[in-house]
């Protein structure tokens, strides 16, 4: 068995464009000869400006979208190019969680149907008192209350709600997650408690996570390895610790010198010393 869970080799995309009035169809590539490796484990930062092609490339590497060329290696077995029919079998080990947890969360289904919404598809509830204990354990696993589960999604804060996506792409125990801005829009406090939950879940679950952000200072506290993207393009790749103490590229180091990081010790997520937010909301935020 490999270290590394997920290979991408020469990876690229271009949208379709349609034929307008004035021009021909074209095609523009928006993500372009990508090589990464993802150890088992180990979490990925993917960050860049807006448009660089964050959401294209973590669409890719759960393949919601098929490459235009290049490759995709999931545990060993390429990707890129099968069938929606062939990736099924894997679709229950690879899920991607959307910034706008609205997305996943149908406004008019109460938690618990929603949650084990995955588990029914595969056939994995046996009645509905499993399918309640099911959700139960999910809410749990995330730090809401049980109670939860008679909840609609407008009952939630943000916060909450966004621990409820990260329940319900938990549902089918997958073993890789790609995270798409999902702190994005939450208060800094609600921000560090999702962070140290995605940090606990990932030891405890053995998660594989790609994380996207146009936030270096999130990237520095939960990634192990961050890769830079330009236009599409990864223009530097490497640990945290040296792209953050060294970076090699001059848009790394614009990126560096334009986002303000937080006067915070690099280890202050650290298992061994919890984080207290500033402004503590509550337990579940
Ligand atoms: N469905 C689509 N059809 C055509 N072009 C698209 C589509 N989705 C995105 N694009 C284009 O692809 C490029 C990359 O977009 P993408 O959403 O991947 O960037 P991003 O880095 O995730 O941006 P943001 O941080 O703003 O979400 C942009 O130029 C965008 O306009």
């Amino acid at each position: 068995m490999s270290d590394v869970l997920l290979r991408t080799g020469s990876l690229s995309f271009a949208y379709p464009e349609r034929a307008g009035l004035f021009r021909r169809a074209a095609s523009r590539e928006v993500v372009k000869q990508v090589d990464l490796a993802v150890p088992r484990g180990s979490v990925l930062g993917l960050v860049g400006e807006s448009g660089s092609g964050k959401t294209t490339l973590g669409r890719l590497l759960v393949r919601l979208l098929k490459p235009t060329s290049g490759g995709i290696q999931f545990d060993g077995l390429e990707i890129g190019g099968i069938s929606e029919a062939e990736m099924r079998p894997l679709r229950a080990r690879i899920q991607m969680i959307f910034q706008d947890p609205q997305s996943s969360l149908n406004p008019r289904l109460r938690l618990g149907v929603t949650l084990t919404r995955p588990l029914k598809v595969y056939g994995r509830i046996k009645g509905r008192r499993d399918q309640r204990d099911r959700a139960a354990a999910l809410l749990d696993l995330v730090g809401l209350p049980t109670a939860f589960i008679d909840r609609y999604p407008h009952e939630l804060s943000g916060g909450q709600r966004q621990r409820a996506g990260i329940a319900r792409a938990l549902a089918l125990e997958p073993d890789f997650i790609v995270a798409d801005e999902i702190v994005s829009g939450l208060d800094v406090s609600t921000q560090a408690h999702i962070l140290l939950l995605l940090r606990e879940l990932r030891a405890r679950l053995g998660l594989t996570l790609v994380f996207i952000s146009h936030d270096l200072s999130v990237v520095r506290v939960l990634c192990d390895d961050v890769a830079i993207l330009h236009h599409g393009e990864v223009v530097e790749y490497g640990p945290v610790a040296r792209i953050f103490s060294a970076p090699r590229d001059d848009y790394t180091r614009q990126l560096l010198s334009a986002i303000p990081l937080p006067d915070v010790e690099p280890g202050w997520l650290d298992d061994s010393s919890p984080f207290v937010p500033p402004q503590q909301q509550g337990s579940a935020a």
